[in-house]
């Protein structure tokens, strides 16, 4: 099938044509391989697998189509995505870290996932971040030199050029923000008032050293989001060996009396039907439904299991721990001049820097964002009320100390799992956090950034230490960067190899955000596709 894009068609409504070819075809009981979960390491392997192999390929996503102007309009992808049902909502236990609030934990429940509702940063992470996955797993596959061998060949990239890091003429079109506003580039300046460098790609060398400013590399083309299924899935939905199934929820993997994972149980309409893969399963349901599948299925920690009643298929200590998220605070506000209100452009969180909050630090900890909005919590509005126009510089920490864990309080499928997010847990977490606000604070007080400030709305001057802390707390919230519970690796923590599969069971292999050992450094979609790209490789011989 020829994909005509969303653009020819209706604008940003989307191409009724891509909905219609979702839950288009009848499903089967059998296919070569049945993924679980249709979202941004999904749909690369999915696609992938159509291309590469003979295979047929079954996708199950719980959630809806991807062709909505709420998914394609790149400047509400907060405020039409988050709490709708193209979210999973779910809330994090109450902690007395975050002065006892309960975090709300936004993830995609559409085609696409997370790349649907996202902000449509494409940070690829730091050098360090990969060559830590190699050296954990003892696996050179996964350092940087491969990590970005595989960016050199699905990148298209419409930046500075830079053979050596940045590749061109991929599937994945990406481009530095287009006609940035003059607020992100005032921050910029102010940035570099403090003493932060400017560097020209967000991606490229400065990912490799201390970090610096810059304008964030985009997934957005012509003004529209460039969600992973526009890059892997779309063009082959006329292809009768895969079938997208939306609306569709696994509930568990069945797995035989040998300890291979034969198939799924899933819900269709209604109906609870069996599905077997004959070759594999590959799990992409991202890392809060993947621990709780994998649970579900009798792979987890025996204590936890057992006193659910669920017979145990592998002890697997790790599933479900190591959660790891970053966090954007909501942080440091500004009202606009009433002379000088700036309307948001593009994604509304055009720029950012890397830096660290102590020099001895391997990587930057620090990636704060200039939004062109008030970014609130609520706990922060009923103290300091945003103002009709403001802007924000969301504090934010991109290398936690903090750990997590998710776990399930009931053999329901149905039932939402219990995260623990750890969010501040660690003590370094609340120092760097802390220092993150005073530096954000100097730029947005910083020169360049004055004919942009009518007032320091929040948190202003003066704080004393402890002040310091409690506001952290109060402003600390998700970046939308779960990852890590089911860990790749070879220590008793770990649920996967390094290639992928998990411990214990065969045919059943794991393909996103989960399996990273430690997040990376910046927004987490890249460096799943980096995931996602390896295990594609995996399942067609590549590697
Ligand atoms: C609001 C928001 C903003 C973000 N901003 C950015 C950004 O700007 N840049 C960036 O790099 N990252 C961003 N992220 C994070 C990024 O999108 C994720 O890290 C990435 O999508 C993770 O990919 P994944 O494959 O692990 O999971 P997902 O993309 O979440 O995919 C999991 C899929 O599995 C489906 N699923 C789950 N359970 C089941 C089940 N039982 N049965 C069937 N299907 C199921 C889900 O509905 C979903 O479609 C953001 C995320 C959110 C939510």
């Amino acid at each position: 099938m020829t994909v005509t894009t969303p653009a020819e068609i209706d604008g940003l409504d989307g191409d009724p044509r891509i909905t219609a070819e979702y839950g288009a075809r009848p499903i089967y009981d059998r296919y070569d391989y049945v993924i679980i979960g249709a979202g941004t390491s999904g749909s690369v392997v999915a696609g992938r697998l159509i291309e590469d192999t003979d295979a047929s390929v079954l996708v199950i996503e719980a959630g809806g189509t991807d062709q909505s102007r709420a998914v394609l309009d790149p400047l509400t992808w907060f405020s039409a995505n988050i709490g709708t049902e193209r979210d999973w909502q779910f809330v994090a236990e109450p902690s007395a870290h975050v002065n006892g609030r309960a975090l709300t934990l936004p993830m995609g429940r559409l085609v696409g996932g997370g790349s649907s509702i996202n902000a449509m940063i494409w940070a690829r992470g730091h050098r360090e971040d990969f060559d830590y996955w190699a050296r954990v797993t003892g696996d050179d596959a996964w350092n940087y030199r491969n990590a970005v061998a595989t960016y050199l060949r699905v990148e298209d990239f419409a930046g500075p050029a830079d053979p050596v890091r940045r590749g061109s003429g991929g599937r994945i079109y990406v481009e530095p923000t287009p006609n940035a506003s003059a607020l992100a580039n005032a921050f910029l300046e102010g940035c570099e008032a403090v003493g932060i460098p400017r560097f020209a790609d967000a991606n490229g060398v400065m990912m490799e050293g201390d970090g610096g400013a810059a304008l964030a590399n985009l997934r957005v083309k012509d003004g529209k989001r460039q969600n992973i299924p526009a890059s892997y899935l779309w063009d082959h939905l006329g292809d009768p060996r895969l079938t997208v199934a939306t609306g569709a929820t696994v509930h568990r993997i069945s797995i035989d009396r040998a300890k291979r994972a034969t198939g799924v149980t899933v819900v269709i309409d209604g109906e609870l039907r069996n599905i077997t893969a004959s070759t594999k399963i590959v799990l992409a349901a991202g890392a809060i439904n993947t621990p709780k599948i994998l649970m579900l299925s009798g792979i987890g920690r025996a204590q936890d299991l057992a006193p659910l009643g669920i017979t145990i298929e592998a002890d697997l200590q790790g599933v479900g721990q190591n959660f790891q998220d970053h966090i954007l605070a909501a942080g440091c506000n500004w009202a606009f001049p009433d002379d000088n209100v700036q309307d948001p452009l593009n994604n509304g969180g055009e720029a950012n820097f890397f830096w660290k909050s102590d020099s001895a630090l391997d990587r930057p900890d620090l990636q704060p964002f200039v939004i062109s909005y008030p970014y609130y919590t609520d706990t922060l509005q009923a103290r300091h009320p945003a103002p009709p126009n403001g802007w924000a510089i969301a504090p934010g920490l991109v290398s936690p100390a903090s750990r997590g864990q998710v776990r399930i309080a009931s053999t329901d499928p149905e039932a939402t799992p219990v995260v623990d997010a750890g969010f501040l847990q660690d003590p370094r977490d609340l120092e760097a956090l802390t220092y993150c606000v005073d530096l954000c604070r100097d730029i947005g007080n910083s020169a360049p950034l004055r004919p942009f400030v009518k007032r320091e709305v929040v948190p202003g001057p003066g704080r004393t230490g402890r002040e310091k802390r409690d506001f952290a707390r109060n402003s600390a919230w998700t970046y939308f960067h779960q990852s890590c519970t089911a860990k790749m690796g070879v220590d008793d923590m770990s649920v996967t190899d390094p290639r992928l599969n998990v411990y214990g069971i065969e045919g059943l292999c794991i393909t996103d955000a989960s399996v990273m050992p430690r997040v990376t450094t910046g927004n987490t979609m890249a460096p799943t596709v980096v995931i996602a790209e390896r295990c594609a490789d995996i399942l067609t011989g590549k590697a």
